[in-house]
């Protein structure tokens, strides 16, 4: 049976003697999560899906591990877990599988058998490649975590070698696989100084044992290969992804020499949990092979020893075992938020290659290291900056590990409902591609509105996403049908979000990188420690609109940074455009960013409008991620790699999300200005990615729309724009001529939300209605759809996040809107909910755009229509926070309707207001 719960007290480690000798135990007071001590049915002792258990076991509190432990039940865990016994501490949660149960002085206690596995923290999802670094030394693990993976050779030459490997287990030549991949490189390769020649022959060397090993058992019928797995464990918690996978078992590509009879450790501990997470999902596994690439390339008269690439090893029960103690020790130490020292292992620290990195950062952050310290620590402010931010980073981590979790909690019909998956697919055709990889075509069964969205990398598979043959795919094409393109041919029935940690990876590293590697200036300003300087400028840059002139002259003349506060329809855009413009005349290299690719976009296109020569801007993203109308300015990665790479320096702007701004290539740009939109939907790492890359910076965005999007409640869910802001109002510039919006529907949020500054560009502006439209006459409406602000009172059906009321009044209102001469185009509807945004959806013509608030930040309509699905006594803003009605309401140029149960609204003071504003 498996055993699943919390540690509430000390553990307690005794050698007794048994007819086997004396033997090593720990018992582990733990509190059982519901349901776990039921017998369990299941064959192979694992699988307890059970749903209740969640709450129990995924938060973690101090109250619960302080809580008397009355209902606590001892497990007893013998021999070698002992070790993993002494990692654990009160609160951290323990399966045991297989376990056996035991009546002791009346009492039901459990302990491991031979066949039990023993896990700490299960849900914390370790990655394989993780366990391997830490095996070599755990202060290598938590080097790498902040510092990522550099731009070296070594590098991208293995990436290139994994790729033909792939490419090969597929089928392909060799030769036209080495060529393409080392094309679709270029870019990189040409950052590193490298031709492509000498390239694909290293390649090529590494490729030649790699070819030559299969051709000996040459993809036949029963090897039943392949490549590259997802592999994902929710008993092991872990994840990863395996190079190739041969009749079951794991096969793992090192691209580098071993003369050895044997497999290198470190590579055998990777295999092995590969063959953990196998076995969890029905395999049995009693090898594994590991395949030494530069093996058969040696020159056999100079070196000894044993040339064949591939090793194969035995998986024995002690191994697996093993590397399941190293998975637990990670775990613990995320959980107990402690730093690796790296006198955890024996690992010689003379020959270790992070030697130096790993003194500077114990320096820097005063950290106790086996390798020793060297340079001056951090101030204690900066020091506690980090510690608090790298936590926050981590509990934004085991979010993501939470949306792992629900893929096996969650029922598919609940993961539909939740919009993290479309469940109801109905396979029709894999077929290759040019290259190798699949486009997978599946029907939808339902219109459902999931989140996804095209380009979107998701996880695809027959209808068991963990278990079941399962890979990452990227959305080509979402309409009636799926279309998706995927390295193996699944036949897909499902997809689902694919929870990435690449956004938290990439945010410990900007963290690092600000304050390890930051300028000294730019942390004055991070730190508040200086105020921003100014050059004081004389130039008129925007004649019509003195905030915005004040602006590009903050911008342009900032020596450190300048903030932009741009409300709704201020002319963010282009007052971005104006001082980009500028900083071009300077002779400065700027890089253009913002959370969104659509942002960065729309101040690209504001860019070409102001007449800046398109040759040269830079747009670094990928093809789906990019406008189709812009990509012309798009990057081309692909080709020669001197003329990628001179593509990329010689932009003299270059444009990319925040996000992209940690890519391994972006890392290696510099600039003389970043200028940053949307940063207050940014977390300060998130910021840092782009301002590390400058020696200043220019801040554009409101505090009073959407926040951060993060899922942890934390340091992260407020933005750097927004700090800085408040800290030095000096080096802000408000934009206050609105150019959108008819008056009446701006007074409301104006005095709401930006102290009645915001007004009216133009009296045009402020007088615009429906009547300016082309066919389109007010008279033609109801008189009480007349105002530019109105209301429609409809109580609310008592459904939390849905109300059919709501959502027939919505499609009524549209067809009166339609009748009066609007094109429905012109017409949009916010929900504050998924859920209510598909019952509205289900009764309006598709044309007409619904959607939540998040997704209509930065855009505009016509004609804006409200849902609120409001009742009873409001037991919380429903729009979750004002900053999210202020987004909604401010969308429309002519026309707002506010549609809810004017009882429900009027139960909070803002909303009050706002019905106030509507009805008067
Ligand atoms: N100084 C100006 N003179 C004339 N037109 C302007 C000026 N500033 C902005 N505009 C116009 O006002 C409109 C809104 O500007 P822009 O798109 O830059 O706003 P924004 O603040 O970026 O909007 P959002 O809040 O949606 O991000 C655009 O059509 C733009 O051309």
């Amino acid at each position: 049976m498996k055993v699943r719960g919390t540690v509430v007290g000390e553990v307690t480690m005794r050698t007794v003697s048994t007819s086997a000798g004396e033997r090593e135990l720990a018992e582990v007071p733990v509190r059982l999560a519901d349901g776990t001590t039921a017998a369990d049915g299941s064959a192979d002792g694992t699988a307890t899906h059970d749903h209740d258990t969640d709450a129990a076991t995924s938060t973690r509190s101090a109250v619960e591990a302080d809580r008397p432990d009355v209902d606590a039940t001892t497990v007893t865990l013998w021999g070698k877990w002992t070790e993993s016994a002494d990692v654990l501490e009160p609160g951290m949660e323990l399966v045991v599988t297989e376990a056996e149960r035991d009546e002791f002085r009346g009492e039901t206690q459990y302990a491991t058998t031979t066949d039990s596995y023993v896990v700490v923290e299960p849900s914390y999802l370790v990655d394989v490649t993780d366990v391997r670094n830490w095996v070599q030394c755990p202060r290598l693990y938590y080097l790498n975590k902040l510092s990522g993976v550099p731009l070296n050779y070594p590098v991208v030459t293995g990436t290139l070698v994994h790729e033909v490997f792939g490419d090969l287990l597929r089928g392909r030549d060799l030769d036209a696989s080495i060529d393409e991949r080392i094309e679709e490189r270029a870019l990189e390769l040409g950052l590193l100084g490298e031709s492509a020649e000498s390239a694909a022959e290293d390649v090529r060397q590494n490729a030649a044992a790699i070819e030559g090993w299969l051709e000996q058992g040459r993809l036949s019928e029963e090897d039943d290969w392949r490549s590259e797995q997802l592999l994902i464990s929710e008993t092991f918690g872990l994840k990863g992804r395996a190079d190739a996978i041969r009749r079951g078992a794991p096969v793992e590509l090192k691209t580098g020499k071993n003369l050895r009879k044997e497999p290198r450790f470190k590579d055998k501990v990777q295999a092995a949990l590969y063959a953990l997470v196998l076995e969890e999902h029905g395999g049995s596994i009693d090898t594994g092979t590991l395949l030494y690439t530069k093996n058969s390339a040696l020159d056999r008269n100079e070196e000894t020893g044993d040339l064949t690439p591939a090793k194969d090893f035995s998986m024995g029960r002690g191994l697996l075992e093993y590397v399941l103690r190293l998975r637990n020790e990670i775990a613990a130490m995320e959980a107990s938020g402690t730093v690796p020292t790296g006198k955890e292992a024996d690992a010689k620290c003379e020959y270790c290659f992070e030697r130096d990195t790993c003194m500077v950062v114990s320096g820097r952050l005063d950290q106790e290291s086996k390798a020793g310290q060297v340079g001056q620590a951090l101030p204690e402010a900066e020091l506690d900056h980090f510690e608090r931010f790298y936590r926050a980073i981590e509990e934004e981590r085991r979010e993501v590990h939470r949306e792992y979790g629900k893929l096996w909690e969650q029922t598919p019909e609940e993961r539909a409902d939740d919009d993290r998956a479309i469940v109801d697919l109905e396979f029709v055709e894999a077929r290759e591609l040019d290259g190798g990889r699949w486009e997978l075509r599946a029907r939808r069964g339902s219109s459902g509105t999931a989140k996804f969205r095209e380009g979107d990398l998701v996880l695809a598979s027959d209808g068991e996403p963990v278990g079941g043959d399962a890979e990452l795919a990227r959305i080509e094409r979402l309409d009636e049908d799926v279309v998706l393109t995927a390295d193996e041919p699944v036949e897909v029935a499902r997809i689902d979000i694919y929870p990435s940690e690449l956004t938290t990876d990439r945010l410990l590293v900007a963290l690092h990188d600000a304050l390890l590697k930051g300028d000294e200036r730019r942390k004055d300003i991070l730190f508040e420690r200086a105020e921003p300087e100014f050059e004081s400028l004389d130039e008129t840059f925007v004649g019509n609109n003195a905030a915005q002139d004040e602006a590009v002259r903050k911008a342009v003349g900032a020596r450190d940074c300048a903030l932009i506060h741009g409300p709704p329809g201020t002319g963010k855009t282009y007052t971005i455009a104006r001082s980009v413009d500028a900083m071009v005349e300077r002779g400065e290299r700027i890089l253009l960013s913002a959370f969104t690719n659509r942002a960065v976009d729309n101040a690209l296109e504001a860019l070409l409008d102001a007449g800046i020569d398109p040759d040269r801007i830079a747009r670094v993203g990928t093809e789906s991620g990019v406008r189709s109308d812009l990509q012309h300015l798009r990057l081309e990665r692909e080709g020669d790699p001197d003329e990628r790479v001179r593509a990329l320096e010689d932009a003299q702007i270059v444009a990319a999300t925040t996000a992209t701004c940690g890519s391994r290539i972006m890392k290696e740009q510099s600039f003389d200005v970043a200028l940053v939109d949307e940063a207050a939907q940014l977390t300060e790492p998130g910021t840092y990615a782009a301002i590390n890359l400058a020696e200043r910076f220019v801040l554009v965005g409101d505090h009073h729309q959407l926040p951060p999007v993060v899922q942890a409640e934390n340091e992260l869910v407020e933005s750097l724009f927004e700090r800085l802001v408040e800290t030095y109002p000096d080096a802000g510039v408000m934009l206050d001529r609105q150019y959108r919006m008819n008056q009446r529907i701006q007074a409301f949020p104006s005095r709401e939300f930006y102290d009645g500054r915001l007004r009216p560009a133009t009296p045009a502006v402020a007088s615009r209605t429906l009547d300016d439209l082309d066919g389109v006459s007010r008279s033609a409406l109801p008189a009480d759809r007349r105002d530019p602000v109105t209301f429609v009172d409809v109580p609310g059906d008592g459904e939390r996040h849905t109300d059919a009321e709501e959502a027939a009044r919505i499609a009524d209102l549209i067809e009166t809107y339609e009748a009066a001469g609007l094109d429905r185009e012109d017409i949009g509807v916010i929900a504050p909910f998924r859920a209510q945004v598909s019952e509205i959806e289900r009764r309006v013509p598709a044309d007409v755009t619904v959607d939540t608030v998040d997704r209509f930040q930065g855009s505009s309509q016509e004609v804006i229509v409200v849902s609120f699905v409001a009742s009873g006594d409001l037991d919380g803003p429903i729009f979750e926070d004002y900053r999210r009605i202020n987004v909604g309401l401010t969308r429309p140029k002519r026309a707002l309707v506010l549609v809810g149960d004017a009882e429900a609204l009027e139960s909070d003071p803002v909303y009050r207001r706002m019905l106030d504003w509507a009805r008067s």
